[in-house]
């Protein structure tokens, strides 16, 4: 069934006046099946289940790429639908800041390095639209892709902190078959320019390797993904490291289950960020020459 869309907060509270548990999938649309594994689990544990449908201004620098980030209602509504979605929220830039709005909700500490060092305000802009979002829709439970793991952190710390009554649900990063992290900003490359992308799932995976062979020094842990990442010239390596729960890189590396290593790297013009755990049971392999 397509999803009825709404483009209010009052029309959010009308449809959601009803009793039963509401889920709710924040998105920036231009949704994939990674997007859909969201929505499915949600619908899978939830009465009613919402998807957000909005790009965020807030939670872009200047020199980034708000002005050509994909949108396609039609496949959204399509790819919602079919996932299991009943709400599409869809408001305008000026229904979530209207004229005169002044709040900006800063989660300090996990929302730095890495990434939040890369896209220093990004998260501020996360935090304040993850809140609101969570005030408009009230739902139950909020689900949240692991392939943002960083952004995972901040919004469980946020939920935490301001006492914010939702279960926050992480869900495992859904790949292609290559191994890359399904993505809206896949859509830039060229299906030849996402398999070279697959070195990032390979540097990953090379740190996993090195830590289940013995290595516990991060400096030389990071090292073994940075040489598979300088195998392709057209990587440029924002970040890669092995933090703690809390984003702390420590000198060497516990046998922590939340140990994860993260990436972030522009490639064709284009920035993709992925992660992995350091401990897997099961590593991705990633084809005949990984
Ligand atoms: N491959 C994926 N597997 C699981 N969850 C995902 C995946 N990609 C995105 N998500 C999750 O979907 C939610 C909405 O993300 P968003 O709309 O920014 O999509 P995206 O593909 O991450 O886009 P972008 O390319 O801009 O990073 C986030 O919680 C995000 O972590
Ligand atoms: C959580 C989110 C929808 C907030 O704009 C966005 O950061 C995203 O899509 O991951
Ligand atoms: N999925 C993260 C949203 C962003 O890059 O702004």
């Amino acid at each position: 069934m397509t999803p009825r869309v709404l483009t209010t907060t009052e029309e959010v509270r009308e449809a959601l006046a009803g009793p039963g548990r509401v889920g709710l999938v924040p998105t920036m649309g231009y949704l994939h099946d990674g997007h859909a594994a969201l929505i499915r689990q949600a619908r899978a544990a939830c009465d009613v289940v919402v998807v957000s449908v909005f790009v965020n201004p807030r939670q872009f620098g200047v020199n980034e790429d708000l002005g050509r980030y994909p949108r396609d209602l039609d496949r959204d509504l399509a790819v919602a639908g079919a996932a299991g979605a009943d709400l599409l929220f869809h408001p305008e830039v000026t229904t979530m800041y209207p004229d005169g709005y002044a709040t900006t909700v800063t989660v300090s500490g996990v929302s730095g390095p890495p990434e939040g060092h890369a896209r220093p305000g990004h998260f501020d802009g996360v935090s304040t639209v993850v809140l609101k979002l969570l005030n408009i829709v009230q739902p139950e439970r909020a689900y949240f892709g692991e392939k943002d793991w960083q952004q995972l952190a901040v919004v469980r710390r946020m939920v935490r902190d301001l006492n914010v009554p939702v279960r926050v649900v992480g869900v495992p990063t859904v790949r292609a078959a290559s191994g890359l992290a399904l993505s809206s900003r896949n859509s830039y490359l060229t299906p030849e320019q996402q398999e070279r992308a697959v070195v990032l799932s390979r540097a990953l995976w090379a740190v996993q390797e090195a830590a289940a062979a013995g290595e516990r020094d991060t400096a030389r842990l990071v090292q073994a993904g940075l040489e598979v990442l300088a195998r392709d010239p057209e990587v440029r390596p924002d970040y890669l490291t092995v933090v703690d729960s809390d984003m702390r890189e420590r000198e060497r590396v516990e046998n922590d289950p939340m140990t994860r290593v993260l990436v972030a790297a522009r490639m064709f013009g284009v920035r993709l960020i992925d992660n992995v755990p350091l401990w897997a049971e099961e590593r991705w392999t990633g084809g005949e020459d990984a």
